[in-house]
């Protein structure tokens, strides 16, 4: 498809063909090692076990295929449902839609789900261990004749413009929150935390790829940060939709949208597939940390409301 991306389905042959890149070198050695294949039934130790506890939330298929995470990733794959409903979602929003850019795509959760609603999803990491990961998991879901991967860091890819050949419908990112403890404070700072830069850095190099993008955002974001980043980019009336997402009551994170196309979403057409997206007052009721914000430019949305 594009030069400088690997095929999901073409890994072993991309790796054996530069022979003498470093990066081909560790993935070779990935692919001979069959590394971080998962046993499913072998709990994992210490902090890794609450995250083995709730593996089949991760990757339904990870009883019954082979599937691949580092440690890393056990905490920072998206849940298969959450992922499942934001493809759905992406889908009703861009029916006609065909090529997805996930800028972190980790270990696949999300890659995989767009890429059974989209023919064409490219998914950027700058670990070769998780764009190996994403292959190998894409294979075992049966949609890597679907995704396009390549190594590198986000900021020289973007600086760079070694991604903007492509006419992207939508782009996604689930960015590094720098680890569970991102909760430790009431309020997360996006500017500050957010991994590998700020919002409104991040913001901008997403929308120079596509007028449509979504991010997924800790849930204790800063709501108003969120909306100076909105304003300042794209003008005093430019909106950002944010869903919060819970799995079994659990508050996940948020879903934050920018683009006309994601703001006439009718509920229900796709189902949510066991996934419930609350709004800030039901939020308010479970006691969840709130962030106030009277401010107009962020939307609260209530699918089920
Ligand atoms: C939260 S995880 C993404 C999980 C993914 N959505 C999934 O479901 O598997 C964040 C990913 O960003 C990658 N990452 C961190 N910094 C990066 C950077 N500067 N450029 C590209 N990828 C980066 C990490 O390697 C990690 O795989």
């Amino acid at each position: 498809m594009v030069k400088s991306f690997i095929h999901a389905s073409k890994i072993r042959h991309a790796a054996r063909k530069r022979k003498h890149h470093s990066k081909y070198k560790t993935l070779r050695k990935l692919i001979e090692e069959n590394a971080y294949k998962i046993e499913s039934s072998k709990p994992l130790n210490g902090k890794l076990f609450k995250y083995w506890k709730n593996r089949r939330r991760l990757f339904s298929k990870i009883d019954s295929s082979s599937i691949y995470m580092t440690d890393e990733l056990w905490f920072s794959v998206t849940p298969e449902r959450i992922a499942c409903f934001l493809a759905n979602f992406v889908k009703a929003c861009i029916p006609n839609g065909e090529k997805i850019l996930d800028v972190f795509c980790g270990g696949g959760g999300n890659t995989i789900q767009f890429a059974k609603q989209f023919p064409y999803v490219y998914g950027v990491d700058y670990s070769i261990e998780h764009i190996y990961c994403t292959a190998k998991n894409a294979q075992s879901y049966g949609v890597d004749d679907r995704i396009w991967l390549k190594q590198g860091s986000w900021k020289k890819l973007v600086s760079k413009e070694k991604l903007s050949k492509i006419k992207y419908d939508c782009v996604f990112g689930s960015p590094p929150w720098g680890g569970p403890e991102y909760l430790r404070s009431d309020v997360y700072d996006l500017e500050l935390h957010l991994k590998p830069m700020g919002i409104t850095k991040m913001l901008k190099s997403f929308l120079k790829l596509s007028p449509n993008v979504i991010m997924f955002l800790p849930r204790n974001s800063d709501l108003g940060q969120l909306s100076r980043a909105t304003r300042k980019i794209l003008g005093p009336f430019a909106k950002c939709k944010v869903l919060y997402v819970k799995e079994n009551g659990y508050m996940k994170g948020i879903f934050c949208m920018w683009g006309e196309c994601f703001f006439n979403y009718e509920p229900g057409t796709q189902g949510n597939n066991g996934v419930e997206l609350c709004s800030e007052d039901e939020k308010q009721e479970k006691g969840e940390t709130t962030v106030a914000t009277k401010d107009k430019s962020v939307d609260i949305y209530d699918i089920n409301g």
